[in-house]
């Protein structure tokens, strides 16, 4: 039997079910030759909230307009939810939410009446069961009670959160967000994150693009790091860090005792060096054991338990993501530009 083919999407069989987004290879040149994404090899787990991560310009837009098959790629080949983009966009978008570069709203239309023509523009929406779909959408992002309000009256954050509830109208196992908080104040930061988790915990997949750090690393399970449109490192924010972690020091560790002298010996007994005594406060580098394996920060704690310091507070620091971008790429994460 032949292999399934992009002209005959409906019977791909999935490479890997447990990505629902893959790419091999993904480049995109625009005219004059600049290459926007180059070689991009990119996994996403079912289930991840997905950060993608890179300066303005590293390509993320170029990325996800071809995973959306809004753009041709130049080379390489891009898999969504199991089936060859852009050959079975019609099969795949309908389980795609996507909110790209903010959402086209009438502001002379509430709330509400923008989200009944999102969903008339979906053919395969039911009109007659439009009100409830459009009423729980709303509800979904917390505009019930503003849905009456024109849309050019509403903040922001509120436009954001309906372009989000527009691609909430339908059941999603993918949702695919460009930098949605872009623009947004602090306030309107938090209730997009916030929203983002209660979806992925709900099951959805979310992919979300941005150049904000701390961003990726307060909602983010996954990351990819993107700069000059290639891939720097892709894995689980713990993984990331602990890249970093691993070839420089191994992670600080932070005591705050009553005990600074004794906790000092102790943690020097324990293979801790660099260590640093301010007030209560003493940080040292976590010793690296024989096998290369970061030590057990646990292990730490209960030595010094056992020896009679007294412990008010103990931890272990993470590598912050600029971190590993700026240990990967010997650059600074800048977001100018
Ligand atoms: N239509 C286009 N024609 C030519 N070059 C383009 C086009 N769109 C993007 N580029 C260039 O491709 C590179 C990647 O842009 P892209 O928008 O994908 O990056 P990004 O990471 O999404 O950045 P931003 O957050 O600023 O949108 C940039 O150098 C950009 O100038």
């Amino acid at each position: 039997m032949p292999p399934p083919t992009a002209a005959d999407p409906g019977r791909a069989v999935p490479r890997d079910a447990d990505h629902v987004i893959e790419t091999r290879g993904l480049t995109k040149a625009y005219r004059g030759g600049q290459l926007a994404v180059d070689r991009l090899d990119l996994a996403v787990p079912r289930g991840s909230v997905f950060g993608f991560l890179g300066p303005n310009g590293s390509g993320k837009t170029t990325t996800i307009r071809m995973l959306m098959g809004l753009i041709e790629p130049t080379a390489g080949s891009a898999r969504v939810l199991g089936r060859p983009m852009p050959g079975a966009s019609r099969q795949v978008l309908p389980a795609v939410g996507a909110l790209i570069e903010g959402p086209a709203l009438y502001g002379f239309l509430s709330g509400r009446d923008n989200l009944r023509r999102f969903d008339a523009a979906d053919p395969t929406a039911d009109p007659r069961t439009r009100d409830e779909r459009v009423d729980r959408a709303l509800e979904r992002v917390g505009l019930g009670a503003a849905a009456g309000k024109k849309a050019r009256a509403y903040s922001l954050g509120m436009k954001q959160r309906l372009g989000l509830a527009a691609a909430l109208l339908q059941p999603r196992e993918l949702l695919v967000l460009d930098e949605p908080t872009n623009g947004l104040d602090p306030q309107g930061m938090r209730e997009i994150r916030t929203l983002v988790r209660e979806l992925a915990a709900d099951g959805t997949t979310v992919f979300l693009s941005s150049h904000l750090l701390d961003e990726i690393e307060q909602v983010c399970t996954h990351a990819a790091v993107m700069a000059r449109g290639r891939l720097i490192t892709q894995g689980t924010v713990a993984e990331l860090s602990a890249t970093v972690l691993d070839s420089g020091g191994h992670g600080r560790l932070a005591v705050t005792t009553p005990d600074p002298a004794d906790a000092t010996r102790v943690l020097k007994e324990h293979g801790v060096t660099d260590i640093r005594v301010a007030g209560d406060r003493v940080t040292g580098d976590l010793p690296a054991p024989p096998d290369g394996h970061p030590a057990e920060p646990a292990d730490l704690n209960a030595a010094l338990v056992r020896a009679g310091v007294r412990v008010r507070a103990f931890g272990a620091e993470r590598a912050s993501l600029e971190d590993v971008f700026v240990h990967l790429t010997g650059e600074g994460f800048d977001v100018a530009g």
